[in-house]
């Protein structure tokens, strides 16, 4: 994290909203966030929490009800060089079935003024794709690297996958979070990776969003997040602790010692346990 004070910050939210309709619960109902420079973030959460709402927003693909949201220090998809900045991998890995792998570079050629053709075509040699092929015939892993190399082929700052592994194989899935971890260390890029499989984030992610009920729960560096979090033996929470659910505990200040560490899965299921048995908006309504 060599740029933190060099580079704007990869997203921030202030009281970020969106309804997809009057009369529905928003899908993020006054979100603030403010991820530092230079990240690779898991966003995790339940279905229907709002993960793909967020991506959206942060790719110009859909507009905020009301608040602000800024992506790489502008607003998101400010104009033409904004967007080469940013590079989106849908669920997924949409490509153009009819299309071979090589008109698919063509393509990206076309439309991307930072492209890299010659990136492109090595990573598209080393997947083992032929690039006579057309889309539709790939299989889930294949089209996953080519998406992925369409969309870092684009030299983005910032990459954003929304549940980019979901469908591949253990093997497919290992190959593909190789070549996203090479990719952004290559590019020097941030990245934000929304997903359900927290053994993913824990080997690729530096910092942790978890979104539940459309709020944010808890944020920030893993490592930071692993120092303030422990197990408590017993239901007594000490002094200068919060307990969060299934006997986690959040210490405002360093633990003492005596405490056991909690894994990353463990503190994201604490607090999506305690969304659950909480959800904000029944506790405003109940309030009204
Ligand atoms: N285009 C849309 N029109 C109407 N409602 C939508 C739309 N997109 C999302 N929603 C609603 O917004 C809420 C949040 O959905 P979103 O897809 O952002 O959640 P998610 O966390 O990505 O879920 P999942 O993990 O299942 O992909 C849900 O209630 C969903 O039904």
């Amino acid at each position: 994290m060599p740029h933190e004070h060099s580079r704007p910050s990869l997203l921030s939210a202030e009281g970020l909203t969106k309804r997809y309709g009057r009369r529905r619960r928003p899908a993020l109902d006054g979100v603030d966030l403010a991820v530092p420079a230079d990240r690779v973030v898991g966003l995790v959460g339940p279905n229907g929490a709002g993960k793909s709402t967020l991506l959206h927003l942060a790719c110009g693909l859909t507009e905020p009800t009301s608040g602000g949201l800024r992506v790489l220090g502008r607003r998101p998809a400010a104009d033409a060089a904004h967007l080469a900045r940013v590079g989106f991998m849908a669920q997924d890995a949409p490509v153009y079935r009819s299309f071979t792998v090589a008109e698919h570079l063509r393509l990206g050629a076309r439309l991307n003024p930072r492209w890299d053709m010659a990136f492109a075509e090595r990573r598209v040699r080393e997947s083992g794709l032929d690039p006579d092929q057309r889309a539709g015939g790939l299989s889930g892993g294949q089209r996953a690297q080519l998406a992925l190399t369409i969309a870092a082929a684009k030299r983005p700052d910032l990459l954003i996958f929304d549940e980019p592994a979901a469908a591949l194989d253990p093997l497919a899935r290992q190959g593909f979070l190789q070549s996203l971890t090479s990719f952004v260390a290559d590019l020097d890029a941030g990245a934000i990776l929304s997903s359900h499989l927290l053994a993913d984030v824990e080997k690729v992610c530096d910092h942790l969003v978890v979104l539940c009920d459309a709020r944010v729960q808890v944020a920030g560096d893993v490592r930071d997040l692993l120092a303030a979090h422990r197990r408590l033996p017993a239901a007594e929470v000490p002094a200068g602790a919060e307990l969060i659910d299934q006997g986690v505990a959040r210490f405002a200040a360093p633990p003492p010692p005596g405490y056991a560490p909690v894994t990353l899965e463990e503190l994201v299921l604490a607090y999506m346990t305690r969304a659950e048995r909480r959800p904000v908006r029944a506790v405003q309504e109940v309030a009204r």
